[in-house]
């Protein structure tokens, strides 16, 4: 189980196990960019435990609703909890639960792999023994073992997935936050991350990740969240969202509305005679 696992902001009731809050509550959020509603007014609750997908268009609020909830991005209006905690009045409570691989994961690059995971781990306050047990594993498990003492600027854009993914788990958070966590990674890698989030998962964490390869959510998530335009369409398990649809692809192309579009003569220089 995570090290930090309690039951705030849950339910209890005289001889029953309290009901664990939920991983992520969201109520009424905004975010503007001048013009540019990127997040138009949303309420989401993200059940414990599950592994769950956040998906929709580009340019649908993903990016940016992942970093309002993970507290790297302020809000204009709204409420966010995570495991029952108010991300931003007390961030350092909830900063202590979750783990982050943003997009646009920033690292320090002069550090070794080995160097980041034990910056990282001191970081979070765990004993320098245990973080060198735990990076030794996670180094294992991910296939990066080779490359642990490379400099980070060195790797390849997978093993950059790869080791922010190790500094993410390290502290083994209560919820894990991953922006499009399967992005230029190997199919081979990819299998190892997938391995590796499952385990977690079972151990009762929640994982919430973006994507847009509708085939890998409805393969790993048990729940989902579908989001366009600044505001969630869809959500609930994968069946529920699925609905009549042959598949999350095309429930997904139903929701947004997004019709495959025809390029008509727009395009007719293109493959024509040079
Ligand atoms: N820092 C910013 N300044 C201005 N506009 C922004 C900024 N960040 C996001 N936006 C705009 O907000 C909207 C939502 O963007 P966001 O990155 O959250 O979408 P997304 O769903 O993550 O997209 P993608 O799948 O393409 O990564 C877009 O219209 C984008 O142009």
């Amino acid at each position: 189980m995570p090290d930090q696992a309690d039951s705030a902001g849950g339910t209890e009731t005289a001889g029953v196990a309290p009901t664990p809050p939920p991983a992520v509550r969201v109520e009424g959020l905004w975010k503007r960019f001048g013009e540019q509603v990127a997040v138009a007014g949303i309420d989401l609750e993200l059940p414990a435990g599950k592994f769950i997908g956040l998906v929709g268009p580009n340019g649908a609020g993903k990016t940016t609703t992942l970093s309002m909830v993970t507290g790297l991005l302020r809000p204009d209006m709204g409420r966010i909890e995570v495991a029952g905690h108010d991300v931003w009045r007390d961030p350092v409570e909830v900063k202590s639960r979750i783990g982050v691989l943003p997009e646009g994961l920033r690292l320090f690059e002069r550090l070794s792999g080995r160097e980041l995971l034990a910056y990282n781990g001191r970081l979070r306050g765990l004993p320098g023994a245990e973080v060198d047990k735990r990076a030794t594993q996670l180094l294992d498990v991910l296939d990066l073992a080779g490359a642990q003492h490379k400099l980070v600027v060195d790797y390849s854009t997978g093993m950059r997935k790869k080791i922010g993914l190790a500094s993410a788990l390290l502290h083994n958070p209560e919820v894990l936050f991953l922006d499009e966590p399967f992005e230029g990674v190997d199919p081979v890698s990819a299998q190892t991350i997938r391995g590796v989030l499952e385990r977690y998962t079972r151990s009762g964490a929640t994982v919430v990740f973006s994507s847009h390869v509708m085939e890998l959510v409805e393969s790993l998530c048990d729940w989902v969240a579908v989001m366009a335009a600044g505001r969630i369409r869809a959500r609930g398990t994968l069946t529920e969202v699925r609905g009549e649809a042959a598949s999350l692809q095309d429930a997904f192309l139903e929701l947004v509305g997004a019709g495959v579009r025809d390029t008509g003569d727009s395009l007719d220089w293109l493959g024509g005679a040079r």
